[in-house]
Formats: C-alpha cells, sequence, structure tokens
C-alpha cells in the first residue's frame, strides 16, 4: 500500500520503517529539515537498536523515502499516518497543535480519497477534531473529498521499537468507518498471523486506552517504589516482595521493579494529560495524582541517601554515575532521573564524571558541560578519584561488572544502586558500602 508518515521522531521513522519492511511504499515527511536531510544522507540522529539497518535496507529496496514537501506527502499515501509530538502543554494537557497542523496540511493538499491513521498520543476526542479540521479545510477549498479519520495508537516502548511494533501485544484500530478498518485490517494482517491481536473499538475508546495503558504501568512503578521505600524502614526486601506478588497472575511480573523514578517521553506527559482530562470533566483522577506525587518525590531518593552518608555539603566530593539516559538501550534523556540527580549533586558543590554507553552526547547537549561536570568514554575510569558511584540506568554491561575492581577503583568504596542490579550481599563481600532501593 501507499503510506505516508508524517514526523519522523521515534515513533514516525520505527513506523515507517516497519511498513516499509513488510513491503509498503512509505514516504515520511518531516518539518524539520535538517531532520530529513541527514535522513536522506543515511544518517539517523536517534539511538535504537536495529532501526538504522531496518531504514536504510528499505532506502536501499526504494519501499522508504523522506521528504519535507507536504504536497508530496500527502499526494503520496491513501494512508496518511500522523506521529507528530503532542508535549506537554503549560497546564499538563497534551499540546494538539502539531496535530492539529497536519490535519489542516492534509485538508489543504488531498486532491482524492484518504485515510488518515492517528498514532500519536491524544485526549479523546482528537480523531473528531482532525475529522472537522479535514472537512473545514475541504469545504474552504471547495471540494467535497471521501476520508475517514482512525485512531491506531502505538503502544512501543523505546530501546525495544521495532520488536515491539513488529511483534505487538495488541493493536489497537479505533474507528467509525468500516472501510477504512478493513484498509487498516489487510495492513496489519502480516503482524497478527493468528488474529487475536487486532483490537477493533470507537475512536475515542482508542484514545482512551493509550493513556489508560502508560497511567497503569506508572501506577504500577510508584506502587513499588513507594513500598520499597517502607521496606527499607520495616527491614524487608523489596524484590522478595515483588517476586512473592509477582507470581500471582492476576498481578504478574511485568513493571514492578522499583528504582530512582520513571522518566521518558511518555509516562510522565500522559500521566499528567490524563489527570488534566479528568479535571476538564470533573473527575477527579486522585490515583493518578498520587502516583505523579510519588514519582517525582523517588526522583530525589539517590540524593537523600548521599546526603544521609556524606552531609549537605558535597564540596570537595567527586561522584562517578553510570547510566544517564531515562533507561536502557536509549540516548533519549527526556525526564531522566539522572537530571535530578546531577542538578543535586552540583548544587551541592560535588564534582560528577558521568558515563552511558550512548547517551553522553544527547547529555552533553542538555547538561552544561563544566568543570565540575565532565563526561567519561568507559565506565571504569569514570570511577577513578570518585568518593562514590552513583547507578541511574540499569544498562546490560554494568550488571556483569566486576564489584572487586569497582572496590579498588573507587576512591571510597561506596555505591548507591538506583536500579538494584547488584546483589546485596556480593556486593558487601567485595568490600563495598552498598546502598540500593528497598533491599537491606
Ligand atoms: N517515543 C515513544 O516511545 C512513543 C511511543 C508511543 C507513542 N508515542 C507518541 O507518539 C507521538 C510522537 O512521539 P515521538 O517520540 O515520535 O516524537 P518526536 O518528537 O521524536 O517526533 C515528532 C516529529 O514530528 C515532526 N513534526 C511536527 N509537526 C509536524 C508536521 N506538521 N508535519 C511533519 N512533521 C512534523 C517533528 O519535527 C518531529 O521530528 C507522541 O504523541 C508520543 O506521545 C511515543
Ligand atoms: O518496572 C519498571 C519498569 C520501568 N521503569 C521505568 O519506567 C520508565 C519507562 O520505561 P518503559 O516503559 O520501558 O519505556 P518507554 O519507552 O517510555 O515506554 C512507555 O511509553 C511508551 C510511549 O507511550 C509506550 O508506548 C510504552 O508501551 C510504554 O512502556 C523508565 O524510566 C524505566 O526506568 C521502572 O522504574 N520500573
Amino acid at each position: 500500500m501507499k503510506v505516508t508518515v508524517i514526523g519522523s521522531g521515534y515513533v514516525g521513522l520505527v513506523t515507517g520503517a516497519c511498513l516499509a519492511d513488510i513491503g509498503n511504499d512509505v514516504l515520511c515527511l518531516d518539518i524539520d529539515i535538517e531532520k530529513i536531510a541527514a535522513l536522506k544522507a543515511g544518517e539517523i540522529s536517534i539511538y535504537e537498536p536495529g532501526l538504522s539497518d531496518m531504514v536504510r535496507i528499505n532506502v536501499a529496496a526504494g519501499r522508504m523515502r523522506f521528504t519535507t514537501d507536504v504536497e508530496l506527502a500527502v499526494q503520496h499515501g491513501h494512508l496518511q499516518f500522523i506521529a507528530v509530538g503532542t508535549p506537554r502543554g503549560e497546564d499538563g494537557s497534551a499540546d494538539l497543535q502539531y496535530v492539529l497542523s497536519a490535519a489542516r496540511a492534509i485538508g489543504e493538499m488531498m486532491n482524492d480519497a484518504r485515510i488518515v491513521v492517528n498514532k500519536s498520543t491524544v485526549p479523546v476526542g482528537t480523531a473528531a477534531k482532525v475529522s472537522q479540521i479535514i472537512k473545514d479545510t475541504l469545504s474552504g477549498r471547495g471540494l467535497d473529498l471521501d476520508f475517514a479519520v482512525v485512531s491506531n495508537p502505538e503502544f512501543l516502548k523505546e530501546g525495544a521499537a521495532i520488536e515491539d511494533f513488529m511483534r505487538p501485544d495488541r493493536i489497537v484500530i479505533g474507528s467509525e468507518d468500516t472501510a477504512a478498518t478493513d484498509t487498516l485490517k489487510r495492513l496489519y494482517a502480516p503482524f497478527e498471523r493468528n488474529h487475536t491481536k487486532l483490537m477493533l473499538m470507537d475512536s475515542r475508546s482508542a484514545e482512551m486506552t493509550k493513556y489508560a495503558a502508560n497511567a497503569m504501568l506508572a501506577t504500577r512503578i510508584s506502587f513499588m517504589n513507594e513500598l520499597a521505600m517502607l521496606a527499607e524502614k520495616v527491614g524487608a526486601d523489596i524484590d522478595q516482595v515483588r517476586r512473592g506478588i509477582g507470581a500471582d497472575p492476576r498481578i504478574g511480573t511485568h513493571f514492578l521493579y522499583p528504582g530512582c523514578g520513571y522518566g521518558g517521553s511518555c509516562f510522565p506527559k500522559d500521566v499528567q494529560a490524563l489527570i488534566r482530562i479528568g479535571a476538564d470533566h470533573q473527575v477527579p483522577l486522585r490515583v493518578l495524582g498520587a502516583v505523579e506525587a510519588a514519582n517525582e518525590a523517588q526522583k530525589h531518593v539517590l540524593a537523600a541517601k548521599i546526603s544521609e552518608r556524606f552531609g549537605e555539603n558535597l564540596v570537595g566530593r567527586h561522584f562517578a554515575i553510570w547510566g544517564l539516559a531515562f533507561k536502557p538501550n536509549t540516548d533519549d534523556m527526556r525526564e531522566a532521573s539522572s537530571l535530578v540527580l546531577i542538578r543535586y549533586l552540583l548544587n551541592a558543590g560535588a564534582t560528577i564524571s558521568a558515563y552511558d554507553p550512548a547517551a553522553s552526547q544527547e547529555a552533553r547537549r542538555v547538561i552544561s558541560i563544566s568543570e565540575a561536570m565532565q563526561f567519561s568514554d568507559n565506565a571504569m575510569r569514570a570511577l577513578e578519584g570518585a568518593h562514590a558511584l552513583v547507578l541511574v540506568t540499569e544498562w546490560k554491561e554494568f550488571r556483569s561488572a566486576d564489584l572487586d575492581a569497582i572496590t579498588s577503583k573507587l576512591l571510597t568504596p561506596i555505591v548507591f544502586d538506583g536500579r538494584n542490579i547488584f546483589d546485596p550481599t556480593q556486593a558487601r563481600e567485595a568490600g563495598l558500602e552498598y546502598f540500593c532501593i528497598g533491599r537491606p
């Protein structure tokens, strides 16, 4: 099928590459001229395992192209995917300006029937708004062309995006138009060979499903983070508790890992957006208010442990940080817990040597480098002269780190493990003073 993807960021590129990979003719549009120039030159600005190769292969096969030409893009695809950003507005609600301007562009340029598929995470009722804008724009041009707007939220995780798109748990299609639904069923058929993954519903339910999924996952994490803090006080081990409750299939094992707070481009903004939607409809979402507040507090948990151990004044103290990205396998720094920690350490007068396998370049962009804030290109070298190691992101390479080597490299052998990746007994046997989250 001929597919246009509007917005060539994380979701747009992955959607474009995966749809091209199964044989569609994909044109990716972006308003960012530099981004498209780089993509045309074969450069992908985001770190996402497998994405570069998939784009390269599909570009070489002639199934995937890039453009900034809106007219060309709208005329290319019978299917117009919208995958533009929906950042947090000032009041916490989703800022729809990019989605609505994409809708306007479609209305301005289409000369033939189109199916508009919204992949961006949007408030309930956005499909109707998009539909109205296209209708109004068309009537401004004196045209009455056939089109449908479908909600098709995306559930991919950064760092596992290709796998999530290619082997989805479910494909949600929210549509009021039977013909558009049938076209999308055909488009997605290769991803759901056993026909159990496709979920058809109305567009409002589809839009709400996306927020509900992220809010539920964030709730599990905040719940476990608060219990971890309690476990520390009552002398329980949150990891045993996690295993104990996860064995109940009604609870399950996923997303129960306590840590130093959730970040990323989705959970924080989507929880806030859903709270806002509730407030707009006089339905206070109290649970989610608590989820957000608990997460804000959890982002300070490492700072609290450091100040308890070293005191408030950290002048003359040097800290190594392992992991800067909001999670492993990405270079995304949006709402990363490392940013809260770094701000605290620098304000308290400490110096830092930070290492991340992929996010250092992005971190340099968002954190101003100073004499106090240095980046290291090697995990073990970052430990030199440090009074403690603070682990913020659980990259695989840290899991198998040599604990004896950490002990001998550090100036004082102290580790604050914000993701519970080391075994406390082994860490202490290696001579480390070891602090983690919710474990004795
Ligand atoms: N990042 C994720 O893991 C993820 C997963 C699922 C859903 N989502 C949702 O998908 C949406 C996109 O997220 P993202 O992370 O890909 O965003 P992003 O910021 O990485 O990319 C958005 C792109 O859209 C472009 N753009 C903006 N307006 C445009 C327009 N009118 N025409 C063409 N291009 C335009 C921007 O220049 C940018 O390159 C958001 O609603 C997000 O919440 C994100
Ligand atoms: O048990 C856990 C699991 C995750 N996290 C943290 O939660 C955040 C988000 O992680 P993850 O969900 O893996 O990454 P995202 O790429 O943000 O993906 C989420 O947000 C996307 C955008 O909406 C959705 O598509 C995905 O389904 C949803 O998992 C990260 O900071 C993790 O460190 C924890 O603290 N404990």
